[in-house]
C-alpha cells in the first residue's frame, strides 16, 4: 500500500497541514507506536487485531470449511460479524456465491431466502458477544426456512462466535462445527480472522495471500509517518480532522473495493466517534460519485477530505474506435485508462479548491492488495485513535438503543425504552 499526502499539504488545501506540523507529529507518532508494539506483543485488547497476520491459523479454518459443500454462502452476521466476509466476498473472485444477511427487513430477508437453492447454501453465522439481537432474529428465520425446505441445516451451519453466549450454547446443543472469534480483537478489526476468512476459504479464495499482504503493511509499521504508509494516512487524517475537515469520503476507483468503503465507514465511525471527536466516514466510488457527490466536496463545507484508492495494474477494456461527432478521443483508449484519467482529474480538481485528499494506490486488487489494504487501514485507525487519545477499541453509544429495542420487545425493563415512548412529537402529513 502507497500512500501521498502531498495533496493534504498547506501549500495545496486551505487549511492544510505543514510539514513542520507533519515533523512535529511524527514525534507523537513515535511515543503512540511505541504503546501499539507493546499492545501488539501483550495481546492486548484491542491491539491483537495486529497480530492477526501471525496469530490467524489457516489451516484450522480450511478444515472447518472443508466439509462444507455449497455453491452459496450465506454469512448471518452484523457490523465487524458481516462486513469483512463481504468486503473479502466482493472484492475476490470466489467461486462461490456469498450473500450477508446483516439487516432485518422481512422483505429483503424473505427474498433473499426464497431466491437461495437451499440445498446447496451453507450458513456462515458469525457473533462476537453471541447475543446481537439482529444475527440471532435472521439465524432463527433461515433455519427456520432450511426445515420447510426439508434442508438439514446442522449440516450446512458453522458458527464462529466467543467462548459464551447463545450463539455457543446452540452450536453445543446442536453440535456445530465451531469457530472462536480471535482473542482480544473487537470485531470491526477481524476481518483477517476465523471471522471472515472462512467465506474466502469456502470460496477458493487465497488466504495466505490475504494473510501475506496483511503481513507485509505489518512489516513496515515503525515510529515514523515518514516511513510508514498506514501511520502517514492516519496521522494526516487526523492532522486534518484537527482543521475541521471533519468528513472522510473513501472513495475506492474499483467496483471490486466498493464494498471496502463500507467496511472502513464501520471501522473509522466506530473506532473515532468519541468525546466529540473523529471523522464522518462518507462512502463513495469512483469515477460514478463524481457525478453525483463532487459538487459538495469540491464547493460545499470546507469539512470534507476525500480519500482515493485505486490499483495501480487493473484488468483492461478497450474502448471501440468510433466516427461519432466529439467522441473520437475516446475511440481507442480503454476504460481503465479513462477511469485513471479521473481519478487523476478528480485529485486535480479538489486541489484546484483548495481541498484536501489522500491517495492511496495498490500493486492491483487482488488478495495481497486486500490483505495490505485491510492491515493498512486498521493500524492507520489505531494510530490515529492514539492521536486523538481516545479509547478506539469500544463502542458504548450504540449500547442505549440496544437496551430499548430489548425493552420495546418486551426482553427487559430498560429505562431507554420508555424514553422511546416520551418521544416529543409534532407531526406534519
Ligand atoms: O459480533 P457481534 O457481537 O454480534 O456484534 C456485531 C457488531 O455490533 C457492534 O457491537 C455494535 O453494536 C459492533 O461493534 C459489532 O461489530
Amino acid at each position: 500500500m502507497e500512500i501521498d499526502i502531498g495533496n493534504a499539504l498547506d501549500s495545496v488545501a486551505t487549511p492544510g497541514v505543514s510539514r513542520a506540523t507533519l515533523e512535529r507529529l511524527d514525534g507523537r507518532v513515535a511515543d503512540a507506536h511505541a504503546r501499539i508494539e507493546a499492545g501488539l506483543d501483550g495481546r492486548d485488547h484491542g491491539y491483537a487485531a495486529l497480530a492477526l497476520p501471525e496469530t490467524a491459523d489457516p489451516d484450522a479454518i480450511q478444515a472447518a470449511v472443508d466439509p462444507i459443500d455449497c455453491e452459496t454462502l450465506l454469512v448471518v452476521g452484523i457490523g465487524g460479524s458481516a462486513l469483512g466476509a463481504a468486503t473479502v466476498a466482493d472484492t475476490l473472485d470466489l467461486d462461490i456465491e456469498v450473500h450477508t444477511l446483516d439487516n432485518v427487513d422481512p422483505a429483503h430477508t424473505r427474498e433473499l431466502l426464497d431466491s437461495l437453492d437451499l440445498s446447496r447454501t451453507a450458513i456462515h453465522v458469525v457473533s462476537r458477544s453471541g447475543t446481537t439481537a439482529e444475527t440471532l432474529a435472521n439465524f432463527l428465520v433461515a433455519r427456520e426456512a432450511m426445515d420447510a425446505a426439508g434442508v438439514d441445516w446442522t449440516e450446512r451451519t458453522l458458527v464462529t462466535t466467543g467462548q459464551a453466549g447463545n450463539l455457543r450454547n446452540l452450536a453445543e446443543r446442536h453440535d456445530l462445527p465451531a469457530l472462536d472469534v480471535p482473542t482480544g480483537v473487537p470485531g470491526r478489526f477481524s476481518a483477517l480472522s476465523t471471522v471472515a476468512l472462512p467465506a474466502a476459504a469456502l470460496g477458493g479464495g487465497d488466504v495466505e495471500a490475504l494473510l501475506a499482504g496483511a503481513r507485509s503493511e505489518a512489516e513496515s509499521l515503525s515510529g515514523s509517518l515518514f516511513e510508514t504508509p498506514a501511520y502517514a494516512y492516519g496521522a494526516t487524517s487526523y492532522a486534518l480532522a484537527q482543521r475541521g475537515w471533519r468528513v472522510n469520503a473513501m472513495m475506492p476507483y474499483a467496483e471490486s473495493l466498493e464494498t471496502f468503503a463500507e467496511w472502513f465507514a464501520q471501522l473509522w465511525a466506530e473506532s473515532l466517534g468519541k468525546e466529540g471527536v473523529g471523522q464522518l466516514p462518507a462512502r463513495a466510488l469512483g469515477a460514478t460519485d463524481q457525478h453525483s457527490q463532487l459538487q459538495l466536496y469540491r464547493a460545499g463545507p470546507r469539512n470534507a477530505m476525500v480519500t482515493l484508492v485505486r490499483p495501480r495494474d487493473r484488468p483492461d477494456l478497450p474502448i471501440p474506435e468510433t466516427d461519432l461527432e466529439g467522441l473520437s478521443y475516446l475511440g481507442g483508449a480503454s476504460l481503465g485508462g479513462l477511469l485513471d484519467a479521473e481519478f487523476e482529474a478528480t485529485e486535480a480538481s479538489l486541489a484546484a479548491a483548495g481541498r484536501p485528499s489522500i491517495r492511496v494506490e495498490l500493486e492491483r486488487v487482488d488478495a495481497h492488495g486486500l490483505g495490505e489494504l485491510l492491515y493498512g487501514m486498521e493500524a492507520a485507525c489505531i494510530l490515529a485513535g492514539e492521536l486523538f487519545s481516545i479509547p478506539t477499541f469500544e463502542q458504548p453509544a450504540v449500547e442505549w438503543g440496544k437496551r430499548a429495542a430489548r425493552g420495546l420487545l418486551g426482553g427487559g425493563e430498560f429505562e431507554e425504552a420508555r424514553a422511546v415512548e416520551e418521544k416529543t412529537r409534532l407531526l406534519i402529513d
